[in-house]
């Protein structure tokens, strides 16, 4: 990671002062030492070839993005074949063509949702065609579920897909306007394949939206199959290379196999068969879901990284008259802005291993055909998606607003990593919508602790009642640190916020409202709640891996010390929820605000060390501000200098506009 180059002093500084290892902690961001060697082999494997360089992006029209995102997505696959076990799973692959693809990864839905909806959903028959063509790239797929007119509300999806017996085939059609498929990654002009979501018709009935595996250009020669019409969607905030496109579908037909049928099916005389469970269409989203929390971690420790690094390498203003100007690190407001978001990095990277690891235990109770903690997941995966993707997208706007009028220029890379992160809040499902998903399943958890049923995991506290968490909350003594008091306060503030939330459903129903009509009514109640549930996950979780990991002392205090800043600056941040039912006093709640503050300084010594640990690289980060070596303002000479724009001192829009402007008057002198 180091270059032979100088350090700037100040960054050298901050490191040799840090009174712990950032190698320490990285070996435990990226699950042991085995597995960061395999990290780092991949991206040397990656930056160290040729074939990976490209001009920066900002300097690249729409189309040279699309086809330079196609050029290294298409040699990744190639080159992945040489790599051996150092893509042994999901995540490494994920890795790998994160780092390989740089600037848009062409075949993520193939390898994700499309992927995974055949492995999820196929017959036995259709996986053993399907795979190995997915597999060996012989086809490409992508996941076409969104249409112009619907993205949340999947029921009211249009497409439909009518089953004609005499042929055996399916018929899909787009029937209005507002059917048009519309989104989907890689569906305008890269994928040859696409699961498609439909509203299913058999024997004169519709049994609601089941996907199907649509082929939806030649093998041959690309072009568009008859009865298919695609394109992109155009230019977008983000995402410059990738080609999320539009499907229309004119009669087209597909053999009845191609309906994804492990749980539901149609009989070939069209008699239909319903799943187990209805819900088993969406889990693949669930599992992009889970997969957002990681990229919330992620997207955030970037984000510290860049603005933490360059907060030590900039100097600004005189305090007192012929004083050196100070690190604007040093600045108590700065470390207010910055080292809560550091804090939180480090909660997400703990709690997305959590949310990985419920995801696989209960994603293989499901292929076993156990459903019963379905519910669970979804309320899980739903409210750490949307809890985390919200933080890190406006902890990503604090970090580029930290770094003054630099962080505004794209040589920053606050531009790109905030437009690609930020559609993470709606994109796999838009994140107040998961909220009330997952305020949902509160709700009812609440009302069955109540009966006395027993509650899975993530839930269990809501079979207690507030009384009892008060005691827990008061054995725990009053220390205002003390992570178990901590974690006490969050949990009343959550069964609290869910206890009214349900109140407010259940008094709507008295007053004769069903229940999607109560739940609307409360639904603001609602998401507040499902917001404190959430929250209190990450706080609890931070907690048990504090007591389980085995680390120095000196890694351990310093960990201590950022659990300390998450659990006490989120209770400043919504004071009123913890003031309302008196869970704290007033008093304290100031006293927690200054220990916020007393905590920053604490967190200063290590906060360069804290960033280093999250271990990218330069090439991964893609700032000059945010560089290892600090050299910020001679690398963002040289950035500006191979600006397009400067490739000639006089541009030719002097002759064209600026001549005749200037010298229009001269004959007249
Ligand atoms: C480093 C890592 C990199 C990672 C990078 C990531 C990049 C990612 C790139 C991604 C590119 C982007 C790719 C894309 O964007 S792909 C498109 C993604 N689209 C969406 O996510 C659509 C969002 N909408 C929905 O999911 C549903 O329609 C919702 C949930 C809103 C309502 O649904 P609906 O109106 O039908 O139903 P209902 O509310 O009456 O509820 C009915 C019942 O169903 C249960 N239920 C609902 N859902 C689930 C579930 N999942 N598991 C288990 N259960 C579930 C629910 O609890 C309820 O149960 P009950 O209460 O009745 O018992
Ligand atoms: C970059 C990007 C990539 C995407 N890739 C894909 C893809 O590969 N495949 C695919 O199928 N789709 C894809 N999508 C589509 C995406 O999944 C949807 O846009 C998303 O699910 C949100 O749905 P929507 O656009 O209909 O939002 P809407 O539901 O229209 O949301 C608009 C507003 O209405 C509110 N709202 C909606 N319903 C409710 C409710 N019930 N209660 C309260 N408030 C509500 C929302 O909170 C929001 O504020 C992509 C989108 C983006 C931006």
């Amino acid at each position: 990671m180091m270059t032979a180059k100088r350090i700037n002093p100040d960054l050298q500084r901050e490191r040799d002062a840090a009174t712990i290892d950032p190698e320490e902690l990285t070996r435990i961001i990226f699950d042991g030492a085995k597995e960061l060697d395999k990290k780092r082999k991949l991206e040397d494997a990656v930056f160290n070839d040729p074939d990976y360089k490209s001009i920066p992006l900002n300097f690249m029209s729409r189309e040279e993005q699309y086809e330079e995102g196609i050029r290294r997505s298409a040699i990744a696959v190639t080159k992945k074949e040489a790599l051996g076990d150092l893509i042994e799973n999901h995540n490494d692959l994920i890795s790998y063509n994160t780092l390989a693809c740089g600037i848009g990864n062409a075949f993520f839905l193939h390898e994700s949702m499309f992927a995974d909806s055949i492995k999820r959903m196929a017959t036995d028959e259709l996986k053993q065609k399907m795979m190995p063509l997915q597999q060996k790239f012989e086809i490409i797929g992508t996941y076409a579920q969104t249409e112009m007119g619907h993205g949340t509300f999947l029921r009211g999806l249009e497409t439909t897909a009518h089953y004609d017996p005499n042929t055996q085939e399916f018929v899909l059609n787009s029937p209005t306007v507002t059917s048009t498929k519309w989104w989907p990654g890689a569906l305008g002009k890269t994928s040859t394949h696409a699961v498609v979501l439909a509203q299913l018709y058999t024997q004169g009935k519709c049994h609601g939206i089941h996907p199907f595996v649509v082929q939806l250009r030649s093998l041959e020669d690309h072009k568009s199959l008859p009865g298919i019409t695609l394109g992109d969607i155009g230019p977008k905030f983000g995402y410059g290379a990738n080609d999320n496109g539009f499907l229309r579908l004119n009669n087209h037909r597909i053999p009845r196999e191609n309906m994804l049928m492990k749980y539901s099916q149609v009989a070939p005389d069209g008699t239909y068969t319903k799943p187990p469970k209805a819900e088993l269409t969406y889990g693949t989203m669930t599992f992009i879901r889970s997969m957002i929390v990681r990229a919330s971690a992620f997207g955030l420790a970037r984000g510290t990284t860049i603005a933490i690094r360059y907060s030590a390498v900039r100097r600004q203003s005189e305090m007192r008259p012929g004083e050196p100007e100070p690190q604007v690190l040093s600045y108590p407001t700065q470390q207010y802005k910055l080292f809560p978001l550091l804090a939180t990095a480090y909660a997400f990277f703990f709690v997305q291993k959590k949310m990985v690891e419920t995801y696989s235990v209960v994603n293989q109770q499901i292929n076993d055909g156990d459903y019963t903690r379905i519910q669970e997941l979804h309320g899980l995966s739903s409210g750490l998606k949307a809890f985390t993707s919200w933080a890190t997208n406006v902890g990503l706007e604090i970090c580029r607003m930290s770094c003054g009028g630099h962080g505004y220029s794209m040589s920053s890379g606050f531009p790109k990593l905030y437009v690609d992160f930020t559609p993470n809040c709606t994109y796999e499902g838009e994140n107040t919508v998961l909220l009330l998903q997952t305020a949902r399943f509160l709700v009812k958890s609440l009302k069955e602790g109540k009966r006395g049923a027993k509650l899975p995991g993530t839930v269990a506290y809501l079979s207690s009642n507030v009384t009892e968490l008060r005691a827990r909350a008061t054995s725990a003594g009053r220390d205002l640190k003390d992570p178990r008091l901590l974690v006490a306060l969050y949990k009343e503030r959550a069964m609290r916020q869910i206890m009214f939330a349900s109140d407010k459903v259940e008094a709507a129903r008295s007053e004769g409202l069903d229940l999607v009509g109560a739940l609307n009514r409360a639904s603001v109640h609602l998401v507040r709640a499902a917001n404190a549930h959430s929250h209190l996950l990450v706080v609890e979780n931070f907690h048990e891996k504090l007591q389980e990991l085995k680390v120095s002392q000196k890694l351990k205090k310093t960990l201590l010390q950022l659990f300390q800043l998450y659990a006490l600056d989120g209770i400043t941040n919504c004071s009123g929820e913890f003031l309302e039912d008196g869970i704290l006093s007033g008093t304290e709640v100031k006293a927690i605000r200054q220990y916020v503050v007393e905590l920053l300084p604490l967190i200063r010594v290590n906060a360069v060390a804290l960033v280093d640990a999250f271990d990218f690289r330069d090439e991964v980060l893609d700032s000059v501000l945010g560089r290892y070596d600090g050299n910020v303002y001679e690398e963002l000479l040289k950035w500006a200098l191979s600006s397009p724009l400067n490739k000639t001192d006089v541009h030719p829009s002097y002759d064209k506009y600026l001549k005749p402007l200037l010298h229009r008057n001269r004959s007249k002198l």
